[in-house]
């Protein structure tokens, strides 16, 4: 299998998003506490950036990513996924493959992946480093098991955790500390769809969540619509694909480099409709990520 040839980039260049006039990143909401972060030398996000600035500006090769979020699933036995997984995919090219098992898996996961194009990832960190914080993981430490990425900001941990944009803020930060590349994720309730609110609320806390070093090149977005995770409902291509717009402003000048994923109720049968979008660069796949042939069935669905 030769998909992921980039999956040992040297890390990429740190891009500053551009502030409003005010020195507040555009949609921030008042009061998100800083990020507390330096400028760091976050790893890429990026896999296959050409040489010519020209084309990073057109944004012509935002690789897909499609990534398996496994959530609070798998036992060791569960290592198997990985050769079910590649035997399922066949040979896939031109597109980024991350699997985010629990942490109690991670570093078998990543270890037996280093060598076969499969990325590995956390789903959440602890905004410090170390210290007395019992039963977290620092991205430090998800570095560590050599992790490349980490979901913060996710609507379970949002919603089961009262975590608010500004501890996904810090989250990010300490993620682009430890030179992982934080997936932050962002999406509305149904009542604020319904209300047409979705994306204000959606752009505002993407600029909440976002710490001072991420660049685009450095941070993904999951624009996940609570009302899709899990319950087999799903926004139109067209309606994501607005959003996934929308979120591209929130980093001027350089949103044509931002890899913004789709998540929510993705499947083998709907795949196609979303990752053949050209806003869409990819899927954050919970559930059917769980069964490697579905994956595969999704990560082939790449236009
Ligand atoms: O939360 C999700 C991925 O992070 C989406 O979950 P489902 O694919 O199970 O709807």
């Amino acid at each position: 299998m030769t998909c992921g040839a980039g999956f040992g980039a040297s890390p990429g260049k740190t891009i500053s998003v551009a502030r409003e006039p005010s020195g507040e990143r555009r949609g921030q909401q008042a009061g998100a506490a800083p990020g507390g972060a330096a400028r760091c030398p976050a790893r890429s996000a990026l896999l296959s950036l050409p040489e010519d600035p020209a084309d990073r500006r057109r944004g012509a090769v935002r690789r897909k990513l499609i990534a398996a979020n496994w959530k609070m699933h798998g036992l060791s036995d569960d290592l198997s996924w990985i050769d079910a997984f590649r035997e399922a995919l066949g040979e896939a090219h031109d597109r980024d493959i991350l699997v985010c098992p629990p942490a109690t898996l991670l570093a078998a996961f990543t270890k037996a992946c280093r060598d076969v194009g499969i990325a590995t990832g956390g789903q959440d960190c602890a905004a410090a480093q170390e210290g007395a914080y019992t039963g977290d993981i620092s991205a430090r430490m998800i570095a560590d098991t050599g992790a490349r990425y980490v979901i913060v900001g996710h609507s379970e941990r949002r919603a089961g955790h009262d975590e608010r944009d500004v501890h996904v803020r810090a989250k990010a930060a300490a993620a682009l500390e430890a030179g992982l590349v934080p997936i932050v994720c962002v999406g509305e309730t149904l009542e604020q769809r319904e209300a047409g609110e979705a994306i204000a609320v959606v752009t505002n806390q993407l600029g909440a969540s976002l710490p001072e070093a991420a660049g685009a090149q450095g941070v993904v977005i999951a624009y996940e619509p609570v009302w899709a995770i899990g319950t087999g409902r799903t926004p139109s291509p067209e309606d994501a694909e607005a959003m996934h717009r929308a979120i591209r402003k929130v980093f001027p000048g350089e949103g044509a480099m931002l890899r913004i994923l789709y998540g929510g109720s993705v499947k083998p049968e709907n795949a196609g409709d979303f990752l053949s979008r050209a806003e869409i660069d990819g899927a954050l796949v919970g559930g059917a990520s769980l069964d490697p042939e579905g994956f595969a069935r999704i990560v082939n669905a790449v236009w």
